[in-house]
Parts: structure tokens; sequence; C-alpha cells
């Protein structure tokens, strides 16, 4: 007979609370969402014309055992019908583009694009490969994501190709950023075969078990590369929501922001802002680590100094859409720069490529999103509290003029400030995640961490770390 309060109700606060849901030996869970909507991040606009735009992810990974257990969660909500799928073979999974001295260069993908040279880079990949087996393994617990890939593979690659993409999943600086966080099966190739080349071919390690549902094994079959949803990826959360409603035993409050939570005889005191208050046997808090260590009480001191240490990231998501379909000088999924080109400018996407079903019905329209700032943002724009709208606006037009040479005005758009919204693993996240739970374990307190701040920020990882601390505590 257990109540739990979830605290967050963005997608790992939902996630905990359908797993909980799940199991007879849990009587009640609360969820106390501080916004006036559930889904955090995944926010998407349904317009009134059918065109879908999203402002947060828009594409998850069927891969993997966190991708085969989001699609199991999909399936059982009876979402598989409103599934998107991209295929390996799509357009948008084959091309995807770096924006290098001024040009927009296709990304090296497979057998053909590692053993010829292409620009931009000097040598071809598979020579990189080939000579990173013989690179000595490295005796550090943690690394650089930089230094990793330079000492490995080379700094060519580390300078532009890794740069781009730890600004395309992180929008971080790979020079602060922790390998063995970010990219655990690289640590694990490197520690477990000596090689990333050999791990590649050899596996790297066991990795969680998930059977996968029928959905799961349709992804296989179908070679999804990713899937959104065909009403944008907030109806996700919406769908749990609703789950959550219809089970009974889920109380979901929106507008309940937790201002203190202190330990008592039987668990915890959670207090809200206003007057109210509410008890829990267990916390599972799905909180930005900053948000947790401004309500836990003054005894979990070392617990609040270490959720102080993990930094985050603002990004500005503009969303524009122009009249016509055959704007873009390339397709494919979108392109990414590296710091070295325009520290401010991450990537644009090409929605219209990859999702062409979210468009206006019958229109014909070229729809984009241009993400900005991440780790460079203060150096970019300035306090995030002064920059305007109208800024950002010109800044990512301006941007699509000279990368992809749109000039008309875009017919629609929408500039979306996301303050805080992805966590940096930088240099020794693991150690410090390892010693805030120990904290938690060492003075027997009745919480759970999970979320985007800890152990990975995909919408996969997130879900997967709700449904881990759900099967600890009821294990
Ligand atoms: C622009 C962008 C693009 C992304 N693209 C992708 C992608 O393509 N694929 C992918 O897999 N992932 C992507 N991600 C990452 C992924 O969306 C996030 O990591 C994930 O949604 C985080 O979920 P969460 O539940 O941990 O946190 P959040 O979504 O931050 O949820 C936390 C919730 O807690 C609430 N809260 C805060 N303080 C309090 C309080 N005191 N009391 C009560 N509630 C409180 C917040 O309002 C929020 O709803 C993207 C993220 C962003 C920002
Ligand atoms: C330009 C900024 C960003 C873009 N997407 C994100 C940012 C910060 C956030 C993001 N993108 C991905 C993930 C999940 C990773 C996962 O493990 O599933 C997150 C949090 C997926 C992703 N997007 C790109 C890559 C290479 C990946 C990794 C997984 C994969 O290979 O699919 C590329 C990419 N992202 C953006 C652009 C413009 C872009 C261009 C090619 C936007």
């Amino acid at each position: 007979m257990t109540t739990v309060a979830v605290l967050g109700g963005g997608i790992g606060g939902l996630a905990a609370s359908y797993y909980l849901c799940k199991n007879p030996q849990v009587t009640k869970v609360i969820v106390l969402e501080s916004s006036s909507r559930f889904g955090g991040w995944l926010w998407s606009t349904r317009r009134s014309d059918g065109a879908i735009f999203e402002h947060g992810p828009r594409g998850i990974r069927p891969a993997g055992a966190v991708g085969r257990n989001t699609l199991n969660m999909v399936e059982d909500l009876g979402l598989s019908g409103e599934i998107l799928p991209v295929t390996y073979s799509d357009v948008a999974s084959k091309n995807r583009y770096l924006y290098v001295n001024g040009r927009l260069c296709r990304m090296p993908s497979g057998i053909s694009g590692i053993v010829r040279t292409v620009s931009p880079f000097s040598r071809p990949i598979l020579l990189s490969m080939l000579s990173e087996i013989f690179v000595k393994k490295s005796k550090q617990e943690d690394e650089s994501i930089h230094s990793f890939v330079s000492r490995r593979l080379g700094a060519e690659l580390a300078d532009i190709a890794v740069d781009s993409l730890c600004r395309g999943v992180f929008a971080g600086d790979c020079r602060k950023l922790s390998i063995r966080s970010c990219f655990p099966p690289l640590y694990k190739a490197e520690q477990h075969r000596g090689s990333l080349t050999l791990g590649l071919l050899l596996g790297s390690g066991p990795s969680a078990v998930v059977p996968p549902g029928a959905l799961a094994q349709r992804s296989v079959k179908e070679s999804w590369a990713q899937w959104s949803l065909k009403r944008g990826v907030e109806s996700f959360p919406e769908c749990i929501t609703e789950y959550l409603q219809q089970s009974g035993r889920v109380q979901l409050h929106r507008d309940a922001a937790v201002t203190q939570i202190q330990p008592s005889a039987s668990g915890w005191k959670i207090r809200l802002e206003g007057d109210g208050v509410v008890s829990a046997d267990h916390v599972i808090a799905a909180l930005p680590a900053k948000a947790l260590s401004s309500v836990l009480p003054p005894s979990c001191q070392p617990l609040i100094q270490q959720l102080q240490d993990i930094s985050t990231v603002t990004v500005a998501v503009v969303n524009l859409e122009y009249d016509g379909d055959s704007l873009l000088p390339v397709v494919g999924f979108g392109h990414l720069l590296p710091s070295s080109e325009d520290p401010g400018l991450l990537g644009i996407v090409y929605d219209s490529v990859a999702f062409p079903q979210q468009n206006k019905p019958n229109g014909q329209t070229t729809r984009l999103t241009v993400m900005m700032g991440g780790a460079w943002f203060q150096e970019a724009f300035g306090s995030p509290e002064a920059v305007t709208e109208e800024r950002l606006l010109a800044r990512a037009t301006e941007a699509v003029q000279r990368h992809l040479g749109i000039s008309a005005a875009p017919c629609w758009s929408k500039v979306a400030l996301h303050q805080d919204c992805i966590p940096q693993y930088h240099l020794g996240h693991f150690s410090r995640v390892e010693s805030m739970r120990a904290f938690i374990r060492k003075n027997d307190l009745a919480l759970s961490l999970i979320g985007a701040s800890y152990d990975g920020v995909s919408v996969n990882d997130v879900i997967f770390s709700g449904r881990t601390a759900v099967q600890e505590l009821l294990s």
C-alpha cells in the first residue's frame, strides 16, 4: 500500500506514473506539475488548417532497448495507428548536412561515404577508423568528447563532425561534455574492446533486455530510423495523461508548483505554492536538477550542491513556414553547423522533408526549424531575459537566406525561447550522479531521481529512467 508523489509532469514524470499505475502495490499516484499543461518540452502547435509544428523533440529513435521500450508503451496506449515512421531508405535518413566554410556538405554515410574522401574532410573516414584500432586505451575515468575523439580518430573529425553532432543532440560544447555520460557506448567500446571500430563490429557489452512488442517488431521489419506522431509529438503525453486519468488511481494536478519537500514520519510532506500540502510515502522527482535542488530541505545540503552543479543550456527554437514546396537546394533531415562556423547558430531542420504529412493539406509549403544558442547563447544573444523575439526571428530568417538561399519572407513563424532546456553532462557527471544516489541510499531517503538531468536526455532515455525507478522502488 503505497502513495507515490511524482514531482513534474514532463514525459519523465508521466512515464513514471504510467509504470506505477501498472502495479497493484501502488494505491495512489499524485502528479504535481507547476505549469498549466503536461508534457514539458514535448510541445506541438496544431494549426487550424492542419499543419503541425514542433517546438521541442520531433523525432524519436526506435533502436536499442530504450527505443523498444518506448514503442511498447506507445502500443499499449493504443497510439500505433498514429505513428509516422521515417525509414532508413528515406531521404531524411540518408541525407544530413554540415554547413562548413559557407557550403552545405552531405555527412558521410554508408560504405561509399567512408571509403572516399568527402568534403569537408581531408581523408577517407575509413582510414581514421582503421588507424583507430591501434590507438592505446585511455586509463582516465572520464574525458571530454572532443579530447576522446581527437585522440582516437583525429582532430578533424572532432573539430567538425563531432562538434556539430554535440550541438545537434545536446546543443552543447564537445570540449566540455563527457564522453562517458553523453555517449556511453563509445566509452564502453574503448574500455571493453580497446577500440571504437572493434566495438562497432563486435558489440561493446550487454544492454538492458526489453522484449519487442508487435510495434517494435514492425519498426525492425520496416527499418525505421525514427518516428513521430501524426498530430505531433505532444499527442504522446496527452495520451498518457488520458490513460492515467482513466486508471482511477492517479491524481493529476496542473498549476501545482512544489515549493518544498520535507521528510516526515511516513515519507514526505510536500508543500505547494499557495497553501496546499500533500503527503506521500515515496517521491519520484522528475524535475530538472536545479528545480529539485530548490525544494529539498537543508538536511540534504550535499545533494542540493551536486544538483546545482548540473548546468543547462537555453535554446531558441524558431519555426518558419514558406510558400512553395521546392525551395530547398538539397533534401534531407537538415543541417548542423560546427561551432567554428557560427557559434550561435546550431542548425536547421527541414521538417517538411522528414514529415511532409504534417504540412498544410493541399498547400505547397516548406517548413523549417532554426535552432540557436545552446552553450553559446550568452555570447551570441546576451541574457535570455533581455533578448527580443524580433531579434531571434531576424537571425533565423537571415540564416535561412544565407545557408539555403531562401530570401522570401516566411508566411508564418513562431519564436520560442526554451530556457535551461537541455542539461549538460560535463566532465565527471557520472560520478556526481553516483554520489547523489549514494547519499539518498545512505540517508534512507524515499526519493528517486529521474528525467533528463541524470541518465540521458533523449525522450527514450527519460522514459526508461521512469521505468527503472519504478522497478527499483517496487522490487
Ligand atoms: C528543442 C529541443 C529539441 C529536442 N529534440 C529531441 C529529439 O529530437 N529527440 C529526443 O529524443 N529528445 C529531444 N529533446 C530532449 C527531450 O525532449 C527532453 O530531454 C525531455 O523531454 C525531458 O523530459 P523531462 O520529463 O525529464 O523534463 P521536462 O520536460 O523539463 O519536465 C519537467 C517538468 O517539471 C515541471 N516543473 C519544474 N519545476 C517544478 C516544480 N517546482 N513543481 C512542479 N513541477 C515543476 C516543468 O514545468 C516540466 O513540465 C529535445 C529537447 C529540446 C528542448
Ligand atoms: C540543432 C539543435 C538540435 C537539434 N536537435 C536537438 C538539438 C539540440 C536535440 C536532439 N536531437 C536528437 C536528440 C536525441 C538523441 C537520441 O539519443 O535519440 C536530441 C535530444 C536526435 C538527433 N538529431 C541529429 C542527430 C545526429 C541526432 C542523434 C540521433 C540520430 O542519429 O538520429 C541531427 C540534427 N539535430 C538537429 C539538426 C538541425 C540536425 C541536423 C542534421 C536539431
